[in-house]
């Protein structure tokens, strides 16, 4: 049979080119939410979340951080499994996603890019190799001038993967975000962050090692956002069927 994907949040950037790309994936678009935007011509408009649930086999969702628990409970009360791109969620909304998780699958990624997961194990292995006594992690990312939140949900997991590669968490390592002004040296084994905005730039993380006698940087650009909306068609075709459990973009690339 085939699978109806529905869209939350159909009007947006990403939500146009998913409605592209789910009848070129042979999947069936079901429709999508809007808020106060336009959908794309011809894909049907479902009043809210529980609507959309209900006329789909999978959601997908990148709206934004705010609608993220509500959208999670809905499709956990429904059964629908889901797939969540949106960034800048806080922990507290990242575990209320966790606890829908015990009911439904879902699939969470901060970038649905294969490169990117590429680069997030490499992060781990990189930072595991790499004392953080003498190498400082920093992660610049610069995104298109309209992005809402900083650092960028994939610098987080760039961060997250460091503090993973250390043995440590990113709150236990420490974030130095935003400085400016006399803000003192910088910390050891601390993970700094720097956002650039502008443009319209569609994606670039570096992540850089900075010791002493030599710098070590990897970094990934997206050159068409396209790329994170066919791997969020490929993570619902995987994710139907699934037991119930908290899965990442590295599960479905099998990564
Ligand atoms: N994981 C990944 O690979 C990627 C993640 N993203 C993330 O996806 C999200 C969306 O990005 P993008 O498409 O560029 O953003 P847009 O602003 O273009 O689209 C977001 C859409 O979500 C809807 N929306 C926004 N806020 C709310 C809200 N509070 N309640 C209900 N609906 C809302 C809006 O609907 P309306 O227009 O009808 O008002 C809007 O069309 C961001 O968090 C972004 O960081 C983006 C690219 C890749
Ligand atoms: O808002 C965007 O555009 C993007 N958001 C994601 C993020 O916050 O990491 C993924 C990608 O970088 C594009």
């Amino acid at each position: 049979m085939t699978i109806r994907i529905g869209i939350a949040g159909i009007a947006g950037r990403m939500g146009r080119l998913l409605a592209e790309e789910v009848p070129a994936a042979g999947a069936i678009l079901a429709g999508g939410t809007c808020r106060s935007g336009a959908a794309p011509a011809g894909a049907p408009v479902l009043a809210d979340m529980q609507a959309l649930c209900a006329a789909s086999d999978v959601v997908i969702d990148f709206t934004h951080a705010a609608t993220a628990r509500a959208h999670a409970e809905a499709a956990a009360a429904s059964g629908t499994p889901y797939v969540l791109g949106s960034s800048g969620l806080s922990l507290e909304e990242e575990a209320a996603v966790a606890e829908a998780a015990k009911r439904i699958p879902i699939v969470y990624a901060a970038n649905f890019a294969p490169g990117v997961n590429l680069f997030l194990a490499i992060a781990e292995r990189m930072a595991a190799a790499l004392p953080p006594a003498q190498y400082d992690a920093e992660i610049v990312e610069m995104h298109h001038r309209q992005k809402v939140d900083a650092p960028s949900g994939t610098a987080v997991a760039l961060g997250r993967a460091v503090a993973a590669g250390r043995g440590t968490t990113l709150e236990e390592a420490g974030r130095e975000s935003g400085r400016d002004g006399h803000c003192g040296a910088r910390g050891t084994g601390t993970i700094g962050f720097a956002a650039l905005r502008g443009g319209q730039v569609v994606g670039e993380h570096t992540l850089l090692f900075a010791a002493a006698s030599e710098h070590i940087s990897l970094t990934h650009r997206s050159f068409d956002r396209r790329v994170y909306a066919t791997g969020a068609v490929r993570a619902a075709l995987w994710v139907k069927g699934r037991a119930a459990g908290l899965y990442g973009m590295r599960d479905v690339l099998g990564m």
